[in-house]
Protein backbone atom coordinates (compact mmCIF):
# COMPACT_ATOMS: atom_id res chain seq x y z
CA UNK A 1 0.00 0.00 0.00
CA UNK A 2 1.41 3.29 -0.78
CA UNK A 3 1.90 5.44 2.50
CA UNK A 4 0.44 9.21 1.42
CA UNK A 5 2.28 11.75 3.38
CA UNK A 6 0.96 15.49 3.78
CA UNK A 7 4.09 17.58 3.00
CA UNK A 8 6.70 16.54 0.57
CA UNK A 9 10.10 19.13 0.98
CA UNK A 10 12.00 19.43 -2.18
CA UNK A 11 15.49 21.26 -1.82
CA UNK A 12 18.70 21.45 0.17
CA UNK A 13 19.43 19.34 3.10
CA UNK A 14 23.48 21.07 4.51
CA UNK A 15 25.58 20.20 7.13
CA UNK A 16 25.97 23.68 8.47
CA UNK A 17 29.08 24.92 10.51
CA UNK A 18 29.06 28.08 12.38
CA UNK A 19 32.46 29.57 12.80
CA UNK A 20 33.30 32.42 15.16
CA UNK A 21 35.95 34.61 14.46
CA UNK A 22 37.35 37.85 16.11
CA UNK A 23 37.64 39.42 12.66
CA UNK A 24 37.65 37.99 9.15
CA UNK A 25 41.58 38.09 8.09
CA UNK A 26 42.35 39.70 4.56
CA UNK A 27 43.37 37.86 1.81
CA UNK A 28 47.02 36.06 2.36
CA UNK A 29 46.61 36.62 5.94
CA UNK A 30 45.08 34.15 8.56
CA UNK A 31 42.50 34.50 11.91
CA UNK A 32 42.21 32.21 15.07
CA UNK A 33 38.82 30.25 15.50
CA UNK A 34 37.13 31.12 18.65
CA UNK A 35 34.43 28.12 18.22
CA UNK A 36 32.98 25.62 15.47
CA UNK A 37 29.99 24.55 15.92
CA UNK A 38 28.42 21.59 13.78
CA UNK A 39 24.13 21.71 12.81
CA UNK A 40 21.93 19.74 10.81
CA UNK A 41 20.43 22.36 7.75
CA UNK A 42 19.39 22.77 4.61
CA UNK A 43 16.26 25.03 3.92
CA UNK A 44 14.11 21.71 2.50
CA UNK A 45 15.13 19.33 5.29
CA UNK A 46 14.59 22.53 8.05
CA UNK A 47 10.98 22.73 6.67
CA UNK A 48 10.27 18.70 7.03
CA UNK A 49 11.75 18.44 10.51
CA UNK A 50 9.58 21.33 11.82
CA UNK A 51 6.38 20.03 10.27
CA UNK A 52 7.34 16.51 11.01
CA UNK A 53 7.80 17.56 14.64
CA UNK A 54 4.46 19.62 14.72
CA UNK A 55 2.28 16.59 13.37
CA UNK A 56 2.69 16.22 9.18
CA UNK A 57 4.02 13.40 7.60
CA UNK A 58 6.37 14.86 6.11
CA UNK A 59 8.79 14.25 3.14
CA UNK A 60 11.97 14.72 1.76
CA UNK A 61 13.97 15.30 -1.70
CA UNK A 62 17.62 16.70 -1.43
CA UNK A 63 20.71 15.52 -3.75
CA UNK A 64 23.01 14.09 -0.65
CA UNK A 65 26.47 12.34 -1.15
CA UNK A 66 26.82 8.68 -0.71
CA UNK A 67 27.97 9.48 2.77
CA UNK A 68 24.84 10.44 3.93
CA UNK A 69 22.42 7.27 4.02
CA UNK A 70 24.77 6.02 7.58
CA UNK A 71 25.24 9.51 8.59
CA UNK A 72 23.39 10.86 12.19
CA UNK A 73 21.08 13.05 10.37
CA UNK A 74 19.88 10.59 8.45
CA UNK A 75 19.07 8.72 11.42
CA UNK A 76 17.33 11.37 12.85
CA UNK A 77 15.12 12.49 10.34
CA UNK A 78 14.20 8.41 9.66
CA UNK A 79 13.76 8.70 13.59
CA UNK A 80 11.54 11.62 13.80
CA UNK A 81 9.33 9.79 10.71
CA UNK A 82 10.64 12.25 7.79
CA UNK A 83 10.02 9.80 4.51
CA UNK A 84 13.74 10.05 2.78
CA UNK A 85 12.71 7.31 0.44
CA UNK A 86 13.03 9.64 -2.58
CA UNK A 87 16.21 11.12 -1.78
CA UNK A 88 18.98 11.59 -4.82
CA UNK A 89 22.42 10.44 -3.11
CA UNK A 90 25.05 11.04 -5.62
CA UNK A 91 28.07 8.14 -5.62
CA UNK A 92 31.25 9.82 -4.85
CA UNK A 93 30.18 13.21 -3.95
CA UNK A 94 29.32 15.08 -0.79
CA UNK A 95 26.23 16.01 0.89
CA UNK A 96 26.18 20.38 0.68
CA UNK A 97 28.41 21.75 3.13
CA UNK A 98 27.41 26.02 4.44
CA UNK A 99 30.27 27.21 6.65
CA UNK A 100 29.01 30.51 7.91
CA UNK A 101 31.92 32.68 9.62
CA UNK A 102 30.70 35.34 12.19
CA UNK A 103 33.23 37.96 13.39
CA UNK A 104 32.23 40.30 16.67
CA UNK A 105 30.69 43.04 14.74
CA UNK A 106 28.15 39.98 14.31
CA UNK A 107 29.00 40.41 10.63
CA UNK A 108 28.85 37.21 7.95
CA UNK A 109 30.85 35.87 5.50
CA UNK A 110 29.04 32.55 3.99
CA UNK A 111 30.93 29.50 1.68
CA UNK A 112 28.08 26.77 0.26
CA UNK A 113 29.21 24.04 -1.16
CA UNK A 114 26.70 22.35 -3.54
CA UNK A 115 28.73 19.45 -3.87
CA UNK A 116 26.12 16.56 -4.55
CA UNK A 117 23.46 19.10 -5.06
CA UNK A 118 24.96 20.31 -8.24
CA UNK A 119 23.80 17.05 -9.50
CA UNK A 120 19.74 18.27 -9.21
CA UNK A 121 20.23 19.71 -12.49
CA UNK A 122 20.11 16.38 -14.30
CA UNK A 123 17.82 14.09 -11.77
CA UNK A 124 14.80 13.49 -12.45
CA UNK A 125 11.52 15.02 -10.65
CA UNK A 126 10.39 13.15 -8.10
CA UNK A 127 7.53 11.99 -9.73
CA UNK A 128 6.91 8.99 -7.30
CA UNK A 129 6.97 10.96 -3.91
CA UNK A 130 5.00 14.48 -5.38
CA UNK A 131 2.18 11.99 -6.43
CA UNK A 132 2.22 10.57 -2.60
CA UNK A 133 2.08 14.00 -1.28
CA UNK A 134 -1.06 16.11 -0.62
CA UNK A 135 1.35 19.65 -0.97
CA UNK A 136 4.54 20.02 -2.53
CA UNK A 137 7.21 23.13 -1.07
CA UNK A 138 10.17 24.18 -3.34
CA UNK A 139 12.82 25.49 -0.91
CA UNK A 140 16.25 26.73 -2.17
CA UNK A 141 17.75 24.51 -5.21
CA UNK A 142 18.40 23.76 -8.04
CA UNK A 143 16.05 26.54 -10.15
CA UNK A 144 15.87 23.90 -13.00
CA UNK A 145 14.74 20.96 -10.68
CA UNK A 146 12.42 23.29 -8.94
CA UNK A 147 10.63 24.14 -12.09
CA UNK A 148 10.46 20.70 -13.24
CA UNK A 149 9.14 19.57 -9.84
CA UNK A 150 6.49 22.11 -9.77
CA UNK A 151 5.30 20.86 -13.43
CA UNK A 152 4.83 17.90 -11.99
CA UNK A 153 3.28 18.71 -8.41
CA UNK A 154 0.93 21.27 -11.05
CA UNK A 155 -0.02 18.76 -13.49
CA UNK A 156 -1.34 16.20 -10.03
CA UNK A 157 -3.19 19.25 -9.10
CA UNK A 158 -0.84 19.36 -5.47
CA UNK A 159 -0.83 22.23 -3.11
CA UNK A 160 2.33 24.23 -4.36
CA UNK A 161 4.41 26.27 -2.13
CA UNK A 162 7.75 28.13 -3.32
CA UNK A 163 10.83 29.62 -1.54
CA UNK A 164 13.54 30.61 -3.67
CA UNK A 165 15.56 31.90 -0.49
CA UNK A 166 18.91 33.08 -0.96
CA UNK A 167 19.44 30.91 -4.35
CA UNK A 168 17.09 34.08 -5.64
CA UNK A 169 19.94 35.32 -7.90
CA UNK A 170 20.22 31.89 -9.83
CA UNK A 171 17.08 32.32 -11.18
CA UNK A 172 16.68 33.95 -14.71
CA UNK A 173 13.36 36.49 -14.59
CA UNK A 174 11.14 33.24 -16.85
CA UNK A 175 12.45 30.78 -14.67
CA UNK A 176 11.74 32.29 -11.34
CA UNK A 177 8.19 33.23 -13.49
CA UNK A 178 7.05 29.68 -14.64
CA UNK A 179 7.87 27.96 -10.80
CA UNK A 180 5.50 31.48 -9.52
CA UNK A 181 3.25 30.19 -12.09
CA UNK A 182 2.55 27.34 -10.61
CA UNK A 183 2.65 27.89 -7.15
CA UNK A 184 -0.38 28.65 -4.86
CA UNK A 185 1.53 30.05 -2.35
CA UNK A 186 4.61 32.58 -2.50
CA UNK A 187 7.44 32.50 0.87
CA UNK A 188 9.70 35.13 0.85
CA UNK A 189 11.58 37.64 3.40
CA UNK A 190 11.01 41.03 2.34
CA UNK A 191 14.31 41.52 0.47
CA UNK A 192 13.15 38.48 -1.96
CA UNK A 193 9.64 39.45 -2.39
CA UNK A 194 10.95 43.03 -3.26
CA UNK A 195 13.68 41.83 -5.62
CA UNK A 196 11.01 39.30 -7.12
CA UNK A 197 8.90 42.46 -7.64
CA UNK A 198 11.33 44.31 -9.24
CA UNK A 199 12.81 41.18 -11.37
CA UNK A 200 9.25 40.71 -12.80
CA UNK A 201 8.51 44.74 -13.00
CA UNK A 202 4.92 43.98 -11.33
CA UNK A 203 2.98 45.01 -8.34
CA UNK A 204 2.16 42.42 -5.23
CA UNK A 205 -1.37 42.56 -7.16
CA UNK A 206 0.15 41.86 -10.49
CA UNK A 207 2.25 39.16 -9.16
CA UNK A 208 -0.69 37.39 -7.69
CA UNK A 209 -2.72 37.18 -10.66
CA UNK A 210 0.06 35.52 -12.64
CA UNK A 211 -0.17 32.06 -9.81
CA UNK A 212 0.20 32.23 -6.17
CA UNK A 213 -3.17 33.25 -4.62
CA UNK A 214 -1.01 33.84 -1.45
CA UNK A 215 2.10 35.53 -0.72
CA UNK A 216 3.93 35.65 2.61
CA UNK A 217 6.30 38.08 3.04
CA UNK A 218 8.40 38.24 6.29
CA UNK A 219 10.42 41.06 7.93
CA UNK A 220 11.80 39.46 10.67
CA UNK A 221 11.63 40.73 14.25
CA UNK A 222 8.64 42.99 13.02
CA UNK A 223 7.06 40.02 11.86
CA UNK A 224 4.80 38.89 8.55
CA UNK A 225 2.27 40.43 6.24
CA UNK A 226 0.23 38.00 4.48
CA UNK A 227 -1.55 39.39 1.02
CA UNK A 228 -4.35 37.32 -0.05
CA UNK A 229 -7.95 38.44 -1.01
CA UNK A 230 -7.24 40.83 1.66
CA UNK A 231 -4.23 41.80 3.60
CA UNK A 232 -3.25 40.18 7.42
CA UNK A 233 0.03 42.09 9.39
CA UNK A 234 0.54 39.17 11.44
CA UNK A 235 3.16 40.44 14.70
CA UNK A 236 6.19 38.33 15.38
CA UNK A 237 6.24 37.14 18.97
CA UNK A 238 9.61 38.91 19.93
CA UNK A 239 12.47 36.81 21.66
CA UNK A 240 15.95 38.46 21.68
CA UNK A 241 17.68 35.94 18.83
CA UNK A 242 20.54 33.57 19.74
CA UNK A 243 20.66 32.57 16.05
CA UNK A 244 18.06 33.93 13.93
CA UNK A 245 18.79 31.42 10.95
CA UNK A 246 16.28 29.05 10.41
CA UNK A 247 13.14 31.57 11.33
CA UNK A 248 12.12 31.99 7.64
CA UNK A 249 12.01 27.51 7.00
CA UNK A 250 10.26 27.59 10.38
CA UNK A 251 7.41 29.77 9.92
CA UNK A 252 6.87 28.11 6.01
CA UNK A 253 6.36 25.02 7.70
CA UNK A 254 4.59 26.08 10.59
CA UNK A 255 2.45 27.56 8.06
CA UNK A 256 1.74 25.01 5.53
CA UNK A 257 0.65 22.71 8.68
CA UNK A 258 -1.89 24.68 9.64
CA UNK A 259 -3.11 25.65 6.24
CA UNK A 260 -3.44 21.94 5.48
CA UNK A 261 -5.47 21.70 8.53
CA UNK A 262 -7.90 23.92 7.30
CA UNK A 263 -7.40 27.26 9.44
CA UNK A 264 -7.23 30.43 8.20
CA UNK A 265 -4.94 32.56 6.83
CA UNK A 266 -4.75 34.57 10.07
CA UNK A 267 -4.53 31.84 12.06
CA UNK A 268 -1.96 30.52 9.83
CA UNK A 269 0.37 33.52 10.50
CA UNK A 270 -0.26 33.66 14.23
CA UNK A 271 0.75 29.92 14.44
CA UNK A 272 4.05 29.73 12.29
CA UNK A 273 4.79 33.42 14.20
CA UNK A 274 4.75 31.54 17.78
CA UNK A 275 6.80 28.41 15.86
CA UNK A 276 9.50 30.79 14.68
CA UNK A 277 9.72 32.39 17.88
CA UNK A 278 11.08 29.29 19.34
CA UNK A 279 13.24 28.56 16.45
CA UNK A 280 15.30 31.72 16.92
CA UNK A 281 15.81 31.15 20.66
CA UNK A 282 18.81 28.69 20.15
CA UNK A 283 21.61 27.88 17.61
CA UNK A 284 20.83 26.15 14.57
CA UNK A 285 17.65 25.45 12.08
CA UNK A 286 16.73 22.22 13.83
CA UNK A 287 16.85 22.58 17.28
CA UNK A 288 14.41 24.40 19.77
CA UNK A 289 11.41 23.00 17.34
CA UNK A 290 8.53 23.14 19.57
CA UNK A 291 5.65 20.96 19.34
CA UNK A 292 2.27 21.33 18.86
CA UNK A 293 1.06 21.84 22.18
CA UNK A 294 3.96 24.39 23.10
CA UNK A 295 3.12 25.78 19.49
CA UNK A 296 -0.25 27.04 21.48
CA UNK A 297 0.65 27.46 24.05
CA UNK A 298 2.73 30.72 22.84
CA UNK A 299 -0.17 31.64 20.45
CA UNK A 300 -2.42 31.65 23.43
CA UNK A 301 0.03 33.57 25.79
CA UNK A 302 0.19 36.14 22.82
CA UNK A 303 -2.89 36.42 21.40
CA UNK A 304 -5.17 35.00 23.64
CA UNK A 305 -7.23 32.39 21.59
N1 LIG B 1 13.69 38.10 16.97
C1 LIG B 1 12.59 37.44 16.64
N2 LIG B 1 11.67 37.15 17.60
C2 LIG B 1 10.55 36.47 17.30
N3 LIG B 1 10.23 36.04 16.07
C3 LIG B 1 11.09 36.30 15.07
C4 LIG B 1 12.32 37.01 15.29
N4 LIG B 1 12.97 37.10 14.11
C5 LIG B 1 12.18 36.48 13.18
N5 LIG B 1 11.05 36.02 13.76
C6 LIG B 1 9.93 35.33 13.10
O1 LIG B 1 10.42 34.59 12.00
C7 LIG B 1 9.74 34.99 10.80
C8 LIG B 1 10.70 34.86 9.64
O2 LIG B 1 11.83 35.67 9.87
P1 LIG B 1 12.67 36.38 8.71
O3 LIG B 1 11.84 37.41 8.04
O4 LIG B 1 13.95 36.84 9.35
O5 LIG B 1 12.88 35.19 7.69
P2 LIG B 1 14.16 34.80 6.82
O6 LIG B 1 14.92 36.03 6.44
O7 LIG B 1 13.66 33.91 5.76
O8 LIG B 1 14.95 33.98 7.92
P3 LIG B 1 16.27 33.11 7.82
O9 LIG B 1 16.76 33.18 6.40
O10 LIG B 1 17.20 33.76 8.80
O11 LIG B 1 15.82 31.77 8.25
C9 LIG B 1 9.26 36.41 11.07
O12 LIG B 1 8.13 36.75 10.26
C10 LIG B 1 8.91 36.34 12.56
O13 LIG B 1 7.60 35.84 12.74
Amino acid sequence: MIKKTDLLAIGHTALDSIVLVKEFPSPNSSTLIKQIKNFDGGAAANVAVVASTLGLKSALVSAVGDEFKASNYHNKLKTMGVDTDDMIVIENEKTPMAWVFTDSNNDQISYFYWGAAAYFKESEPPERAIKKATAVHLATGDPCFNRRSGEVASEFQKLISFDPGQDLHMYSPEKLKSVIKVCNILFGNHYEIDRILKTLNMDINELRSIGPEIIVKTYGKDGSVIYADKKIKIDSILRTPVDPTGAGDSYRAAFLNAYLNDKDLEYCGKFASAVSSFIVEAEGCQTNVPDYNMTIERMKEKWDE
